[in-house]
């Protein structure tokens, strides 16, 4: 039965029957039958490859495992929170807890990365383990490696199909032995990561989870890559990476950002720690960005008070203000528009001029200037007149153009209550507050030089600047008086139109006169509105109800403080027979109707703001006004209600301790205490005789002349030696001076005296009933000071003093 094997035997030749069949082969072991079998070369190299190939593979599922729960601990931070920013020791760490599962091959590639580094993403031993993978960045030798592998297999392909039939039942056995052994592997696998699923499951049972939710999705996905193109299954897996990575990316920066925005309230300590304007100004933006939504970003032990003072104080650090004029302005804006608005603050305007068009159009002088060099632009549709400069290489005080009286300097917002006033041919106009100019001259061009424009200002030195604007632009329809505003009402009425650019804080010009921020005060504040009151009631006044043109007036000034705005605004509406009526400016914010406890007349809309925030001009304020008949309205005591203001005035009143006698606020206040400090010496000299003063009682050591001996028998129990006026038994004697600087002291003072008087006399409720208002000291002193208004006066001087 059967053939026998001859295995010592050697053939003598071959007979009939070796000749028909070959020697039986039998497989004893897989090694031997491949030992003994005679392999093509590709053959033997597939052979080999599929060996090399399982050993990687093995090799990559370990470590695929490794490598999985080192990034999930460190995702999870298991590691110490402190060890987060010690990188050498988390490295360490996730080596350590990457090596746990994985071959020593691997890990002696040193460094996690180093092990990926050289990966191929296509290559399709390793697919399988690339949803698996931590980030690897570096060179991969991708396209190179495939392509030689399609190549070979193309080869191998070709070569296969002229193989003899003997060799294709070869491959078809040697592929069903690689399909065991793959099984084998994965089966070894599978034991191993379930020994390493039990030793970890209980310290991360959820962790576990999840890496069997992915592996179970890896599994499908492998089933489902099955029929790709290994490059199509590659794409996709890196895709999905690409989008896990760019999930987590999303994840941390959310929740660096939530910790970025929690904002903690500094202790005291920390606070008076703070020397950095750096960290002064992140500390303003948090603070506003807790504000903006202060129920979600608050710490519930601190008010909302707390971080607006917190705020504050940050604000007047950075930006250099003072507390109460920040907080000011902090009543004005919501904390990210006063930012806005502070920053504006600290940067200048663009330069602009007004073309006179009395002398020349807009496109000439553009031409001219651009001809010189000057960069110019039209300021906006809003203007006809404006143009902004952008530079100039010369000084444009001093251009040909300009010493002609081609142009006016002039801010942009100053153009705006002009336009607003809409002067119109012979008309007569007041300025009430002219100096320098600017904006009376424009008046003037919008007049065409027709009408008559009267041009006042209480500040003589101020009006030469008048003077010589108006000579170098050609103005000739205007009459130029110094008087102080309050009073022109008692010199001339009845004009059409009347313009009131009021003296104020320059709340609005902090970049022209950053000293604004530091150094103003509630009584400077207090002291310009009550001005700009009884400024704007006398505007009132002077202007006609009757006029063919309508009778209005154009109240601005360059502060945003309502308190110089709306408020005096509604004070007028309240005391004269006037409406606000729009100012024709289609652009800047409406004014306010509310601010604070404060309620303003509701047509307090019409007015406008600008800013510098939002409009790149000055801040300023317009407001136009039209009257409708000249009775006074009474007030509910039935007194004229300018007295009240006075009287109220007089009331609210504080004063500065110092007063710097430049600032031009003032002037009058000055001038008003020079003439009381004579008043007082009159007085103490008509009541209080000098009965401690023997006549010829040398108090002072007069000058070594004549007529300073003279003075000297002369002066005064208060010893000054100041030459004052002397009254005797209530007879004013003329001084006899002794120089000329004396004689024009002297002067002064009686000229003073004078105007006191005036004042007083014009104002008959100092004196009591039935006093003269002509000579006032005379019936003072007839009537008695214990009643009058005047003795009350000096006894504040005196406090005063
Ligand atoms: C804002 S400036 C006027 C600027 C001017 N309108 C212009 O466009 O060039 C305010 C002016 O009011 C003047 N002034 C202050 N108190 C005054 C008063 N009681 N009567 C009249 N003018 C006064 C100041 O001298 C100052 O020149």
């Amino acid at each position: 039965m059967g053939r026998k094997v001859n295995l010592e035997r050697p053939k003598k030749g071959p007979g009939r029957k070796a000749r028909k069949q070959a020697e039986p082969v039998f497989q004893f072991s897989k090694e031997e039958s491949e030992e003994n079998k005679k392999l093509s070369r590709h053959q033997k190299q597939r052979l080999k490859k599929r060996e090399i190939t399982k050993q990687k593979l093995k090799e990559e599922q370990k470590k695929k495992k490794s490598v999985q729960k080192a990034t999930k601990a460190v995702v999870n931070n298991t590691f110490d929170p402190a060890e987060i920013f010690n990188v050498e020791k988390s490295r360490q760490k996730y080596q350590q807890l990457g090596q746990k599962g994985k071959p020593q091959s691997v890990a002696s590639n040193g460094h996690q990365n180093g092990g990926e580094k050289g990966r191929n993403l296509f290559d399709s031993d390793n697919e399988m383990d690339e949803d698996e993978r931590p980030v690897v960045k570096g060179k991969v030798p991708v396209k190179k490696s495939q392509m030689k592998k399609f190549l070979q297999q193309a080869e191998s392909d070709e070569e296969s199909d002229s193989d003899e039939e003997e060799e294709d039942v070869d491959s078809d056995v040697e592929e069903e032995e690689d399909g065991e052994d793959a099984e084998s592997v994965d089966g070894e696998e599978d034991d191993y990561e379930d020994e390493e699923e039990l030793g970890e499951e209980e310290e991360d049972g959820e962790e576990d989870d999840e890496s069997d939710e992915d592996e179970d999705e890896d599994d499908e996905e492998m089933e489902e890559d099955d029929d790709m193109l290994p490059i199509e299954a590659a794409n996709k897996k890196l895709k999905k990476r690409m989008a896990r990575e760019q999930k987590e990316a999303d994840e941390e920066m959310a929740e660096a950002a939530v910790n970025r925005e929690r904002f903690v309230f500094p202790t005291d300590e920390e606070l008076a720690q703070t020397t950095n304007l750096q960290d002064v100004h992140i500390r303003i933006k948090d603070v506003i960005g807790v504000l903006s939504d202060f129920s979600a970003n608050r710490d519930p032990e601190r008010s909302r008070c707390e971080y607006i003072d917190l705020l504050r104080k940050d604000l007047c650090l950075y930006y250099s203000y003072n507390d109460y004029f920040m907080g000011l302005l902090m009543d004005i804006f919501s904390p990210n528009e006063l930012l806005e608005f502070l920053e504006a603050s600290e940067l200048q305007r663009p330069v602009t001029i007004r073309t006179n068009s009395l002398k020349t159009r807009r496109r000439d002088l553009a031409q001219s200037l651009i001809n010189r060099g000057i960069n110019l632009d039209p300021i906006g549709k809003w203007s006809k007149e404006g143009l902004v400069v952008y530079s100039s290489q010369v000084p444009l005080g001093a251009t040909p153009e300009y010493l002609a009286g081609h142009y006016m300097l002039q801010g942009g917002s100053s153009l705006l209550p002009v336009m607003a006033l809409a002067p119109e041919e012979n008309e007569r106009i007041l300025d009430m507050c002219a100096a320098p100019g600017g904006k009376s001259s424009h008046i003037a061009a919008l007049m065409k030089n027709t009408g008559c424009l009267f041009v006042n200002d209480a500040n003589k030195e101020r009006l030469q600047a008048v003077l010589g604007n108006f000579h170098r632009l050609g103005i000739q329809n205007a009459i130029i008086t110094c008087v102080d505003g309050i009073k022109y009402a008692d010199i001339m009425k009845g004009f059409d139109r009347v313009l009131l650019d009021a003296p104020c804080t320059g709340s609005g010009v902090i970049s022209k006169d950053p000293s604004v921020k530091a150094t103003k005060t509630d009584i400077d504040v207090q002291r310009c509105y009550n001005l700009q009151r009884r400024l704007l009631l006398t505007a009132i006044d002077c202007l006609s109800s009757s006029s063919s043109t309508g009778g209005y007036l154009v109240y601005s000034t360059c502060s945003i403080l309502p308190q110089e705005n709306e408020w005096v605004i509604d004070f007028a509406l309240k005391r004269r027979n006037v409406r606000l009526v729009p100012t024709g400016l289609d652009f800047g914010v409406e004014g306010m109707t509310r601010y604070g406890a404060h309620r303003f007349h509701p047509m307090m809309k019409l007015t406008r703001r600008f800013y510098p925030h939002t409009h790149n001009l000055d801040g300023f304020f317009v407001a136009k006004l039209q009257k409708f008949s000249d009775a006074i309205p009474k007030s509910v005591s039935g007194e004229p209600v300018e007295d009240e203001v006075q009287d109220e005035q007089e009331e609210e009143m504080k004063l500065p301790k110092k007063i710097d006698k430049r600032d031009w606020y003032y002037k009058d206040i000055l001038e008003e205490r020079k003439a009381q400090r004579e008043d007082t010496n009159h007085v103490v000299k008509v009541f209080q005789k000098p009965t401690n003063v023997k006549k010829g009682t040398k108090k002072s050591k007069p000058p070594q002349t004549d007529a300073s001996s003279a003075k000297a028998e002369d002066t005064p129990v208060s010893g000054d030696s100041k030459q004052q006026p002397s009254v005797n038994g209530g007879k004013q004697q003329r001084p006899v001076p002794a120089k000329k600087t004396e004689v024009r002291e002297a002067e002064e003072a009686i000229r003073l005296k004078k105007k006191l008087q005036q004042a007083q006399g014009q104002n008959g409720k100092k004196f009591g009933p039935g006093q003269s208002k002509t000579n006032g000291t005379k019936k003072v002193a007839a009537g008695g000071v214990q009643k009058g208004g005047l003795k009350k006066k000096v006894g504040k001087v005196r406090k005063g003093k």
